[in-house]
């Protein structure tokens, strides 16, 4: 017996993409699924200019395999020295859909991230005036802050105090992982959003730590308490337009991820789309899936919806993704949930 459902072509609104030959391998796993995605700009270094937003979309473009559409949606990293008018006119022409703010230090590549706030506000007030959204990696840096309260800490000393700041600020937190997020959020105007992640929905701390450390499953924001996954769950599922699908998903090689001192990020841009239905369906909610992967997004993007749809089938057998991806730089591993599933995307 197989069940299928047929939604409205998904986005992702969080993405890293890398480049050079890690571009070349992971970009086809996005393109089979997703019309578009915002492209995070942590590269080394990273993409601050419009002139490089650009050229980075070039290579984006050149990379795409014959036959495959995808728009990337480009995003400038915020730094200290970024100026207004050369962000304006990023998003006037319809190159980048956002900035990136990343505080300094916060994750992967961003040690060109802001330190003082005060030096970014003509940027933020010339988005604020021409609508355009500014996507938060929201953790503070402060090594007093425990890791599993960056995020929470994060809301009250540097969110608020920004959005106060900045009123008109269109504001997306990226990858929440706290119920504390989701609440922020839902207290707020629809002039906030935030980006859910698939593996956030499926993994707690626990599975990163419990009978051995798993690598695959460290990411920054670090996955919390299971009733911070359930909060996840609650906000993804519920319909309330203002979260969506931003899976995050960060490749590293396998020597990157495995080692003393290994790299932030899962990937899961090969399965996410199979795994959310997984969710969805767990939590009765299949219904809402479109919402959330392929309409709240756009809507608070103020961008047109996909034309094109994407079925999913479940069926009776597991469903087997690969382990891995191979790149030239050396394998990815595929974000392993832990248990089967028995979606897949129709091709
Ligand atoms: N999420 C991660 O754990 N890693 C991301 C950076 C980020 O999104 O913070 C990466 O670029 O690898
Ligand atoms: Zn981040
Ligand atoms: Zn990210």
């Amino acid at each position: 017996m197989s069940t299928s459902i047929t939604i409205t072509r998904p986005d992702d609104w969080h993405l890293h993409l890398r480049d050079g030959a890690m571009l070349q391998a992971v970009l086809p796993e996005t393109a089979r699924d997703f019309a578009r995605a915002i492209i995070m700009p942590n590269l080394v270094p990273p993409v601050v200019t419009g002139a490089q937003a650009a050229a980075y979309r070039d290579r984006i473009m050149a990379a795409l395999p014959d036959g495959m559409t995808f728009e990337p949606l480009m995003t400038l990293y915020l730094t200290e020295d970024t100026d207004p008018a050369d962000v304006a006119a990023a998003y006037q022409s319809g190159l980048c859909a956002s900035v990136k703010l990343y505080p300094a230090g916060a994750t992967t590549n961003s040690a060109s991230g802001v330190t003082d706030f005060d030096k970014v506000r003509p940027v933020l007030e010339k988005m604020a005036e021409i609508g355009m959204p500014l996507c938060v990696h929201g953790e503070v840096t402060d090594p007093a802050v425990d890791i599993f309260d960056r995020e929470a800490v994060f809301i009250d000393r540097v969110l608020d105090p920004v959005r106060r700041a900045t009123p008109g600020l269109r504001v997306v937190m990226e990858h929440i992982t706290t119920a504390n997020g989701v609440d922020y959020v839902k207290s707020n105007a629809a002039d906030l959003g935030a980006t859910i992640t698939t593996h956030h929905l499926i993994i707690n701390r626990n599975h990163i730590l419990v009978g051995g450390i798993k690598p695959h499953y460290y990411c920054l924001p670090v996955a919390k308490r299971e009733e911070h996954r359930l909060a996840l769950r609650a906000a993804a599922t519920s319909g309330d337009a203002r979260f969506f699908l931003g899976t995050d998903s960060a490749p590293h090689v396998d020597p990157a991820k495995e080692c003393g001192c290994g790299c932030a990020g899962c990937f899961t841009a090969t399965n996410t789309m199979p795994l959310l239905a997984h969710v969805f369906e767990e939590e009765n909610a299949l219904d809402k899936l479109e919402g959330f992967a392929s309409l709240n997004g756009p809507a608070f993007y103020g961008l047109p919806v996909n034309s094109g749809s994407l079925t999913l089938t479940k069926s009776d057998s597991a469903t087997e993704f690969p382990a891995k991806i191979t790149s030239g730089d050396g394998p990815v591993t595929v974000f392993d949930p832990g248990f089967p599933v028995f979606w897949r995307v129709t091709p």
